[in-house]
């Protein structure tokens, strides 16, 4: 395998030294490598690690590059973003869904990142947190109770919740929130599908994938739709959580991301935004901050429960800085709380790397470009999975095993680690909900865990599924009101070897 430093900063250049690209061992006629994708896709990506840095397969009668190396990942979204935009995956929900942040590039991306980023600030998210907090609060009341409680279900409401009102300031019914989290599935399998088709008439075929993406476009736009309207009745009059503290500034206008889009110009017209471009960033910002999000939260009970170590550590530390109970009416949650949590910080910040929702990412180099030591044709496919990069055991030893004291400062591992790690990408389409995203992990977390112990259920662990993103399917657990015993977790968070600027980076 090619030797790279991570995150090589170095740009295309053709006078570099060039490699010839490897084939990936185990195609077959006519299919190429889909059989071993499907069957087990990270366990493929992973393999072709030790192949070469970027490795050519078939998928069907597509060639596909796959990018394995962090420093060439780096490079293809960092140096490359301009010569190798965003491919086939997105071209799908462009068709679906019209120019979304997600689906745009260029000029019109530009211009419209900079028009939605004062929504997802730090000083913004600091305001969204008491809201995070309540929309937590409200969603794990009944769980004390005994009942089995459908993880991944409810952290996915829990997440839809928090962009709605957050974003938006509106509410979703939990019929519709249930809609939302029935159509998701479909609208991911439509996607991959009609990506990898050979043909684009395909997805003009009565096929049931076909059918059942449709449905699901038509659901999603529903629940947009309704999210949107009631929020836009109310514009300027209403800003539920910010509204009371912003309204002597500017009115209230300010406080959601729908109110910026609705202030925005279109620089190519001079015109606001239509209600086709509002729709598609609210699609966007939908599609792209819920599931991301949920299935995280899933991963870390999942993990916490699976290491009571860990967990009691995790207590102990949330215990001695915010208090050990989150049901007290003064409990207020803060940002800056948060700076003060390393071991936690690093927790969230292992689950991230272990359990990393982007399973599959896409550029297509639109010239011939060098990619590292690699000739990339104008037209080339370049596929990616910060997944498996985040398993890759040359930057993350034992990778497979879930390790917070991996990211410890102290460790020799943790600069490394720290350096190649990028969970929401890098250059100009970095998720710009990194912050809230951290946010909403650490609010859950805290408010949870001080407030519910964890009861695993044997035979209700999470099953890893890839789809686009890294689901935990299956997990279901019980929660039982933490007592003083559960506070008094026997931990000694005063030895711990963690320095707080181990957390600041991400909270
Ligand atoms: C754990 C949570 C999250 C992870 C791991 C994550 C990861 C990512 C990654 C890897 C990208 C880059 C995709 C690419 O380069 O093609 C991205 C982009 C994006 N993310 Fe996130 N994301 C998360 C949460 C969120 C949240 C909460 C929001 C908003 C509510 C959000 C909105 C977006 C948007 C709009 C983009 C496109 C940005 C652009 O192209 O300029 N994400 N995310």
């Amino acid at each position: 395998m090619a030797t790279l430093a991570p995150h090589s900063d170095g740009r295309s250049d053709r006078t570099r030294p060039t490699a010839p690209t490897p084939r990936a061992p185990g195609g077959v006629p006519g299919l190429g490598h889909v059989v071993p994708l499907l069957r087990d896709p990270l366990g493929f990506m992973e393999s072709l690690s030790r192949v070469g840095g970027v490795v050519e397969t078939r998928l069907g009668p597509r060639r596909v590059r796959v990018v394995t190396a962090p420093a060439l990942v780096h490079e293809l979204l960092v140096a490359l973003a301009h010569d190798a935009p965003r491919g086939a995956v997105q071209q799908t929900l462009k068709d679906a869904f019209g120019d979304g942040l997600l689906m745009s590039d260029g000029q019109a991306h530009r211009d419209r990142r900079r028009s939605m980023g004062a929504a997802f600030t730090r000083t913004r998210v600091a305001d969204y947190v008491p809201i995070i907090q309540s929309v937590v609060k409200e969603r794990i009341a009944g769980w004390g109770d005994g009942r089995l409680v459908d993880v991944e279900r409810e952290m996915n409401h829990l997440a839809l919740d928090v962009v709605t009102r957050t974003l938006f300031g509106a509410r979703l019914d939990d019929d519709l929130a249930a809609a939302f989290h029935r159509a998701l599935p479909d609208l991911v399998k439509g996607q991959i599908v009609h990506s990898l088709a050979p043909h684009p008439s395909f997805v003009r075929l009565p096929l049931p994938v076909n059918r059942r993406f449709d449905e699901a476009v038509r659901v999603i736009h529903q629940v947009v739709d309704r999210a949107v309207g009631e929020r836009r009745d109310g514009l300027g009059e209403r800003c539920e959580g910010l509204g009371e503290r912003r309204e002597g500034e500017d009115g209230g206008r300010e406080g959601t991301l729908l109110a910026l889009l609705r202030e925005a110009v279109d620089p190519a017209t001079g015109e606001p935004l239509t209600e086709d471009d509002v729709r598609a960033e609210a699609i966007t910002m939908f599609g792209a901050g819920t599931e991301t999000v949920s299935t995280t939260m899933t991963w870390l009970l999942h993990e916490l429960a699976r290491h009571p170590d860990v967990l009691a550590r995790v207590v102990a530390e949330l215990d001695a800085h915010l208090g050990p109970v989150a049901d007290a009416a003064s409990d207020v949650l803060t940002l800056e709380m948060f700076d003060h949590l390393p071991y936690t910080a690093n927790t969230l910040r292992e689950v991230v790397r272990l359990h990393t929702p982007n399973a599959f990412l896409m550029r297509t180099a639109r010239r011939d470009v060098t990619l590292g030591p690699y000739r990339v044709p104008a037209g080339t496919e370049l596929l990616f999975s910060l997944t498996a990069l985040h398993r890759h055991p040359d930057f993350f030893p034992d990778p497979h095993t879930f390790d917070p004291g991996r990211w410890g400062a102290e460790e020799p591992a943790g600069a490394a680690a720290r350096r190649v790690a990028m969970p929401f990408g890098a250059g100009k389409h970095k998720c710009v909900g990194e912050d809230l995203a951290w946010a909403e992990l650490g609010v859950a977390a805290a408010t949870i865990l001080r407030s519910l112990s964890l009861q695993p259920v044997p035979g209700r662990e999470a099953r890893e599924v890839v789809w686009t993103t890294v689901q935990a399917q299956g997990l279901a657990m019980t929660f039982a009101p933490r007592t003083d015993a559960d506070a008094g977790v026997d931990t000694d968070t005063d030895a711990h070897t963690y320095t707080d600027t181990d957390a600041a980076v991400d909270l």
